[in-house]
């Protein structure tokens, strides 16, 4: 699995998910985006579909810092290979039970389950305490997310926002 972190060096260094996931052995840096870039403002969300290129040529995580990345930022690593995640939750301490803000650790274990590598998913997870607390909140969805193509994961994002019909 080539998982890949664009550093860009404006967090502090002990709390960064994504330089913690080099320095254990799970991915390497890289300069310029490889393979699957996963980008919040992307259009696209990412799935099943995508295993090929993830196959050959890896998947990109864009290691900065939230703050300081607006949709300018973005824009500057969109591309077709850009992709979103579905709608989960973060269980990270900083940014805790927030939509579509995760790490750049939950992000990439968010699409390796996605893309149907659980073991390796999981692994991940377990290098923080909160990895946990990310797998429990959003475990069915992972689940529900689980090798489906492009358009079942719209349909199961646009059914979780669908009102309960009233009494
Ligand atoms: C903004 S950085 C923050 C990293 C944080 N400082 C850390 O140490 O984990 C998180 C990165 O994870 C990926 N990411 C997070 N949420 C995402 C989403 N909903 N869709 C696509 N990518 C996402 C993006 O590459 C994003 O730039």
């Amino acid at each position: 699995m080539k998982i890949f972190v664009i550093e860009l060096y404006e967090d502090d260094p002990e709390k960064s998910t994504g330089r913690k996931m080099v320095r254990f052995g799970f991915a390497k840096y890289t300069e310029k985006p490889r393979g699957i870039v996963l980008n919040p403002l992307s259009e696209e969300v990412i799935s099943i579909d995508d295993i090929e290129i993830v196959n050959k040529y890896g998947i990109s995580v864009i290691d900065s810092s939230w703050n300081k990345s607006d949709a300018k930022f973005y824009a500057r690593f969109m591309s077709r290979f850009s992709r979103r995640l579905p709608l989960l939750f973060a269980g990270n301490p900083i940014n805790y039970a927030k939509p579509y803000k995760l790490s750049s650790l939950e992000a990439i274990s968010a699409s390796l389950y996605i893309l149907n590598f659980v073991d390796i998913s999981l692994k991940l997870l377990s290098l923080y305490k909160w990895g946990k607390t990310f797998y429990d909140l959003n475990r069915e969805l992972l689940e529900s997310y689980r090798g489906k193509h492009k358009d079942e994961i719209i349909e199961i994002e646009k059914s979780f926002f669908k009102e309960e019909p009233q009494q």
